[in-house]
């Protein structure tokens, strides 16, 4: 059980939708205060509808939201959004056009006794002390974000809700911004919920990260373990790179594959003997020059400080690996591999249960269908 103290936002078995249609079902999530949380999946999963209905913009039609304790939505009660003491951050900025900049961040607190100095400190905070009297029009998508972020933070809101609020920008504006909004959210320590379908950008801004699929959680986890300790195959697969090989399990820690036995540092319930799937992500496959494990490279991209290398597998699978660039390696060359696995993740095989079989990732997914995809 979460220490309930020092939850900031529960969401108990939320339910919600539109026009008697379901589209977020039995939804549990516990926001830590100062923590910044992210809900992350594929599009139309439900994100902005979560978002929407923690606002107040949604009735709920099972479970409840509650902030610091106080229940806001369930089925028969609701607070009105005004009331609920959330800022919310959008995608499109959503300024006020025939404001200043100024006066936009003012806007939400213009009956405060202190209302310049807030405005002042949250300029500064955010880096716009000289841009006050401009309008939006005359600013930069990412100036225009940084304004909005202040507008929101002037009410000193208990939780902060931000929708993909950085999908406007490029590249890395976009990187920097996000960092940015991180650092200024954690140094006021305020909490917040942000929805994105960027993995990278939810791993560099969020504490936890919810995995959504069709309306429904698959993990709620720190983005090191939904890497290295993924729930489910949906989540291995959403979450950054990597193939599955088909093995057999030979005790609870240890499975034969084609590249050898493989020893990880948990053990798993499923029976000796079991058909399973492993992940090998591209830093589990380290080059060792006198291997006797040879791989082919069939597949080259530089990265930069590293080379993504598709190797394959004299059966014939594939998998990839991250070697350092300097580790140069041309096309067609035959290179020794180990597997560097610290974490063996394993799942129930899917499919075919052919030991030496490999499943491609989108048959994997086929393959996992929600409700059957526990490990
Ligand atoms: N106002 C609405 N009326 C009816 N259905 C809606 C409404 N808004 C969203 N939906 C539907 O609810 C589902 C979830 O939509 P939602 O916008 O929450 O998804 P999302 O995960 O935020 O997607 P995206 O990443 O594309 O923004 C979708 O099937 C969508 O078509």
């Amino acid at each position: 059980m979460p220490d309930t103290q020092s939850i900031v936002l529960e969401l108990n078995q939320l339910a919600c939708g539109y026009a008697g249609q379901p589209v977020v079902t039995g939804l549990d999530i516990h926001l830590r205060n100062g923590d910044i949380g992210c809900l992350l999946g594929p599009s139309g999963c439900g994100k902005t509808t979560i978002l929407r209905a923690i606002a107040g913009f949604e009735l709920v039609t099972g479970g409840e939201i509650k902030l610091n304790g106080e229940r806001l939505s369930s089925p028969g009660r609701h607070i009105p959004p005004e009331q609920r003491r959330i800022g919310m951050v959008f995608q499109d900025y959503a300024l006020f056009p025939h404001l200043t900049v100024h006066d936009n961040v003012a806007f939400g607190i213009n009956r405060h006794p202190e209302r310049k100095r807030i405005v002042e400190e949250l300029l500064d905070l955010v880096k716009l002390t000289q841009l006050g009297k401009r309008y939006p029009h005359e600013l930069s998508g990412g100036q225009q974000q940084r304004v909005a972020l202040a507008r929101a933070l002037a009410p000193d809101p208990e939780l902060l809700l931000l929708d993909e609020p950085f999908s406007n920008l490029d590249g890395e504006l976009r990187r920097r911004l996000s960092g940015e909004v991180r650092d200024i959210l954690k140094q006021r320590g305020i909490s917040a919920l942000l929805v994105t379908h960027d993995q990278s950008e939810a791993f560099a801004v969020s504490d936890h990260v919810g995995v959504l699929r069709d309306g429904k959680l698959q993990q709620w986890d720190s983005p090191y373990n939904l890497y290295h300790e993924p729930a489910t195959p949906f989540v291995a697969s959403f979450i950054g790179q990597g193939y599955f090989i088909r093995g057999q399990l030979l005790s609870p820690d240890t499975v034969q594959t084609e590249l050898g036995v493989i020893r990880g540092n948990r053990a798993y319930k499923l029976q000796a003997g079991s058909a399973v799937d492993v992940l090998l992500r591209p830093d589990d496959i380290v080059g060792q020059d006198d291997s006797p494990l040879k791989a082919s490279i069939v597949g080259k991209t530089f990265l930069g400080a590293t080379t993504m290398y598709r190797l394959q597998l004299p059966t014939g699978s594939i998998l990839e690996a991250i070697f350092p660039s300097h580790d140069d390696h041309p096309l067609g060359e035959n290179v020794g591999i180990r597997i560097a696995a610290d974490h063996l993740v394993v799942f129930t095989a899917q499919g075919s249960v052919n030991v030496h079989a490999q499943l491609p990732l989108e048959q994997m997914l086929d393959a996992a269908k929600p409700d059957a995809d526990e490990r």
